[in-house]
């Protein structure tokens, strides 16, 4: 029984080293032969995970083949790239998918994206508050690994499961992408807060207001209410509306210092998720008749369509409303 990552950025990394935890062989798919280099000639990531001592038995590769002989799948690309990532995959073992975003150009959500590109692929999603080094380190995490075939969900709870790694079973695969995908773009919204020095209660609204968003975008995708307001809804936004660990919020904390989106985007090695997913989220919202502001205002920032004064203004400006 092997398990294989699909993906060694800092979250394909730090799940490998989970899963390695008892000595496990895992496989780890890497795009650049200099990870692939490092992981296998020095047990360490430095590119996406520095300074974490990686456990020997991960094995890293750039051959997709060399994944044939795994019964578990993890799928951690960069949302936009995982349809290409899941088409190259060996077909036909369960897929663990673990980016969070909405595919630009299609609006689907990674579960729809890996089901076209893996027709005889069972699918499952991983989703919840987790920062990389934390879980890489074996520090206490939660999350929600969400799989309508509920057998199939058990059997992947217990194989991914550790003592400080606890996965809560969910049926609702929507929800729990849905609320990944959208805390992204509010992380933003809340490091722009950080960045602008609008304080602490500006914060705590925009997380508020911005999970009313994520509630309101869901119910209209078929999410269920109790997903969205557990630990890939709520929970992953609070954690990632927190923290300059996240880098959305940095980002975010970025514009609203004053620099420009297109500075703080070009060149990037590591994934803002949140970038890419405003813009089809926003379109998606409103296509649906989805009321979004805090995503309307994060989607103006990014495109450097109006200065921040402006943004700010125009939200507090909105016409009073029932909570
Ligand atoms: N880092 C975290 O703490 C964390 C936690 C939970 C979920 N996630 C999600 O996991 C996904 C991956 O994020 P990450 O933090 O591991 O990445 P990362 O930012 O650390 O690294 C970027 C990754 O993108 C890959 N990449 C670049 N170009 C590519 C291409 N053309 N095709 C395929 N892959 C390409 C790189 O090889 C690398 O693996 C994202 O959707 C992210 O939201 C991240
Ligand atoms: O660094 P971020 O903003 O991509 O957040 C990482 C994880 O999604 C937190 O759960």
């Amino acid at each position: 029984m092997k398990a294989g990552v699909i993906g060694a950025g800092a979250w394909g990394t730090a799940l490998a080293q989970l899963l390695a935890s008892d000595d496990q062989p895992v496989a780890l798919w890497a795009l650049e032969p200099d990870v692939v280099d490092a992981i296998n000639g020095r047990q360490e990531n430095p590119l996406y995970l520095a300074n974490i001592p990686l456990s020997a038995s991960i094995r890293a590769t750039g051959a997709m083949t060399d994944l044939a002989t795994c019964d578990l799948l993890l799928v951690v690309s960069p949302a936009q790239h995982l349809r290409s990532v899941v088409a190259h995959a060996p077909a036909g073992v369960p897929l663990v998918l673990c980016s969070k975003g909405i595919e630009a150009g299609t609006s689907l959500l990674m579960s729809e994206v890996a089901q076209q590109a893996q027709p005889t692929s069972p699918i499952a999603v991983l989703s919840g508050p987790t920062f990389a080094h934390e879980v890489a380190k074996g520090l206490p995490t939660a999350i929600t690994l969400a799989c309508e075939d509920r057998t199939l969900g058990q059997r992947l709870a217990a194989r991914i499961a550790r003592p400080s790694f606890r996965p809560y079973l969910s049926d609702d695969v929507i929800g729990a992408e849905i609320g990944g995908a959208v805390k992204n773009v509010l992380a933003i919204a809340c490091g722009v807060a950080e960045g602008a020095g609008l304080g602490l209660n500006a914060r705590a609204a925009l997380i508020s207001r911005g999970f009313a968003e994520m509630t309101r975008f869901g119910l209209a995708r078929g999410a269920r209410p109790e997903t969205l307001g557990g630990l890939s809804g709520l929970g992953d936004l609070v954690l990632t509306c927190s923290s300059t660990n996240s880098r959305n919020f940095s980002l975010g904390k970025g514009l609203g210092e004053g620099a420009s989106a297109a500075d703080l985007l070009a060149n990037r090695r590591t994934v803002a998720e949140g970038a890419f997913t405003a813009p089809v989220l926003r379109d998606a919202a409103r296509a649906a008749g989805v009321e979004m502001p805090v995503v309307e205002a994060v989607c103006a920032l990014l495109a450097d369509a109006a200065p921040l004064g402006a943004v700010i203004d125009a939200l507090l400006a909105r016409p009073l409303r029932p909570e």
